[in-house]
């Protein structure tokens, strides 16, 4: 900004009213800006399950969206900065922007009512190109919203200080990064029990409605808050468009260099010096300085590629895993909040202790060292969450694999059961009515050893594999000898249920995942002589029947038998991630439910969250380390008028980062999970050393210095006036030209 116009800014701005020192007014901006962290970060909670589970999407696709959004989320800030500094100034740009975002959430709320498509009242919408158009629309209106506010918001607090405020300046800095993380901190907790919770109009569903709807009615709320303090805000005018001018003065000088490229024409220091015929020098000095920062800032990107993946992979390793506490569950996507949690007791213990401590021992802990030291934080993480995802697989159920197909038989006859499988020991399946003598609650590893078994087999033919007579062979003890041809299907896990008219056996398929969002998949088999009216099934079970799965949460959960006349009552617990197959016997009512059996399909998840705890410790270390710091170094670096423009070039390299995240989620799709955070972990460690290199060759500077010294050039160099009036006159003629076209 001319001096001039600085000074009339500065004559401008009047006296605010204050409370212990500070404007009442960044009271205000501090209170929006908690409003606001916790609608973005509240909606970012839920995302990814939404899009999962909602959606129906599957992992990677949920993933990349998501960080296509969030990607989005750091682009427009330019876009903010732009429409701040050229045409609206901040307040205007704030509140305009504010009330898109606003709309955005609502838009995105009401996507997620299942209820506003579901004709057929299934639970289940109907239209899903509705939802997911809806939701689209609402996701670019939040990051039209969110980004574009966000280097205006801070940089508006800045400007309600006056000059003799500048310590409280520095204390607002630090407010307003622990009013992002609180407001991060409440509504990922928050929002994921708003989820949990189920509501509807014609079908009780999991309640993404209402876990939208808190983070809109919060960006109102946000919204509300900000203008209360309008009367209160110093305003300033827009600065004129330095975007414009950097981009115009870099143009210039690329294009004078190209013009100039013989070698009769003298060398000049830097490639920006060609823009010396007809720019500022000062001008020219600043372009410099954010040009050098911007280029330390191209291997940035990969720490976001790893931080910013805590919402995505992280929360959905998180399902894989128990999250009982004890005296409270935690839901996977509550483990996001240990990040805002260790942000608000590491930020002050590294400035307290830590940094003071270091620089004690005499070691210079300049910013870009703590910066790669940040790097190397996020690479172990990755290293600790591939360690944990090692845990997890080895708890996993051994699957088919998509040559092979698996086999467990139900024996529901009143005899003991002998398969004969090629190349294997003739399987004994024990008669369930024979061996019930056992409650449900005792009765899984026996019964597993006994009535039921996997066989896995491979497969021959390209679709199914077919057993006939001398593939499988099913032979009873007493009873004439029945054979049965079997089509397993490729890749699938299938149960034989031998009912007790054995000629009646039937395939099931079972479930070949892990249920969803850490819940437990529950069937029933139908040993009753009559039909059974179930709770939580979708309809009644006819005898000899077997159910389709149904999803229970974690926790006590009581099933209610009734076949019209008689009842009873059947309770259990579950924990995390499991699957089973209850056996419902013919002397069901005579034992009050006591003799239901259970197969265990799938083992309940083992792996506890806490587990994730060091990853995250070591991830927001990282952060502390190289986010806090970047953004002091974007600041200290830039030269006074174009700190936002550097701003908005550091979230950019937050947006990248997402990009990436993309890139090798759709490219190297690897087939464990645990290489992958290897992967992401080895990027990152070779970006570092390739950063700390760089590092290495940067001269930090100070910019106030740098510029003063050239205005004092300046005043004593006669081409100076030349040039400023040639600068004046040409962007006269550009508004010319542009009002003409208009015209
Ligand atoms: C993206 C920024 C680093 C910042 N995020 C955080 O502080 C997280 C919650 N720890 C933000 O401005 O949202």
């Amino acid at each position: 900004m001319p001096d001039s116009k600085m000074d009339e800014t500065k004559k401008k701005k009047k006296k605010t009213a204050e409370c212990c020192g500070y404007p009442i007014s960044i009271f205000f901006i501090v209170v929006n800006e908690f409003c606001e962290r916790f609608s973005y970060y509240g909606m970012r909670a839920v995302l990814v399950l939404y899009f999962r589970y909602f959606l129906l999407w599957d992992d990677d696709l949920a993933t990349s969206i998501y960080h296509a959004f969030v990607a989005l989320c750091y682009l427009t800030p330019i876009l903010g900065a732009i429409i701040a500094d050229s045409w609206l100034g901040k307040f205007k740009t704030i509140i305009y922007l504010s009330i898109v975002y606003a709309v955005g959430q609502v838009v995105m709320a009401v996507s997620t009512i299942h209820d506003i498509t579901d004709a057929n009242r299934d639970g289940t919408p109907d239209n899903f190109t509705l939802h997911i158009a809806l939701s689209m629309l609402g996701l670019v209106l939040i990051a039209l919203g969110t980004g574009g506010i966000k280097p205006c918001v801070a940089a508006f607090g800045g400007d309600q200080f006056q000059e003799h405020q500048s310590r409280q300046l520095n204390t607002f800095f630090s407010v307003f990064y622990l009013c992002i993380n609180a407001g991060s901190l409440l509504s990922t907790l928050i929002t994921p029990v708003l989820r949990a919770q189920e509501c509807g109009i014609h079908t009780q569903q999991q309640c993404y409605p209402l876990a939208f709807g808190v983070p809109a009615a919060l960006m109102v709320v946000s919204l509300v808050v900000f203008i209360a303090g309008s009367g209160m805000y110093t305003k300033t005018a827009p600065e004129g468009n330095i975007m414009g001018s950097v981009c115009k003065c870099i143009w210039f000088a690329l294009n004078n260099r190209f013009r100039h490229r013989s070698d009769i024409y003298p060398k000049r220091e830097h490639w920006m010096d060609w823009a010396e015929e007809k720019y500022d020098k000062l001008l020219i000095a600043q372009i410099k300085m954010v040009l050098k920062v911007l280029f330390l800032y191209i291997p940035l990107p990969m720490f976001w590629t790893l931080f910013d993946q805590k919402g995505s992979r992280w929360t959905l390793q998180a399902t894989t895993m128990t999250g009982d506490f004890g005296g409270f569950v935690l839901q996977p996507d509550q483990m996001q909040t240990v990040n805002p949690i260790l942000i608000l007791t590491l930020v002050p213990i590294m400035d307290r202790i830590i940094f003071p401590l270091i620089k004690k021992c005499g070691l210079n802990f300049s910013p870009l060292k703590r910066m790669t030291v940040g790097m190397l934080f996020a690479a172990t993480a990755f290293i600790a969450a591939a360690l944990v995802q090692m845990e997890i697989d080895k708890t996993l159920p051994n699957f088919p694999s998509s040559s092979e197909s698996q086999l467990k038989v139900v024996n529901m006859h009143s005899e003991s059961l002998i398969v004969t499988v090629p190349s294997q020991e003739p399987l004994l399946i024990g008669s369930f009515e024979v061996q019930h003598t056992s409650k449900h609650t005792t009765a899984v590893s026996h019964w597993c050893f006994t009535i039921s078994s996997h066989v896995v087999f491979p497969q021959s033919s390209p679709d199914y594999i077919t057993f006939d007579q001398q593939d499988i062979r099913l032979a009873f003890n007493t009873t004439p000898e029945i054979n049965k041809d079997l089509s397993l299907i490729k890749g699938s896990r299938q149960t034989l249920i031998i009912p007790s008219e054995p000629a009646e056996m039937y395939l099931k398929e079972d479930i070949k995942s892990k249920p969803k969002e850490g819940k437990n998949a529950v069937r029933f088999v139908n040993g009753w002589t009559a039909y059974l009216n179930i709770t939580n099934l979708e309809s009644s079970l006819q005898p000899s029947e077997t159910s389709n799965y149904t999803l229970v949460s974690q926790g006590m959960r009581k099933f209610t038998l009734t076949d019209g006349i008689q009842s009873c009552e059947f309770s259990r617990k579950f924990g995390f991630g499991s699957s089973y197959t209850f056996l419902i016997p013919s002397d069901l009512f005579s034992t009050d439910c006591e003799s239901i059996k259970e197969i265990e399909d799938m083992q309940p998840n083992s792996v506890h969250m806490a587990l994730q705890i060091p990853q995250y410790f070591l991830i927001t270390t990282g952060e502390v380390m190289f986010s806090v710091t970047g953004l002091q170094f974007s600041y200290s670096q830039a030269p006074k008028n174009m700190k936002s423009v550097l701003q908005a070039g550091w979230l950019c390299t937050n947006a990248v980062g997402n990009i990436i995240v993309l890139i090798v989620a759709e490219l190297g799709k690897l087939p464990k999970q645990w290489a992958e955070y290897v992967l992401f972990a080895s990027l990152l460690v070779a970006v570092s050393i390739i950063f700390s290199i760089m590092a290495y060759f940067y001269t930090y500077i100070d910019p106030a210095e740098i510029e003063a010294e050239i205005l004092k050039q300046q005043e004593t160099d006669p081409d100076k006036k030349k040039k400023k009036e040639t600068l004046e006159m040409e962007e006269k003629e550009n508004e010319q030209e542009i009002k003409q076209t208009k015209i």
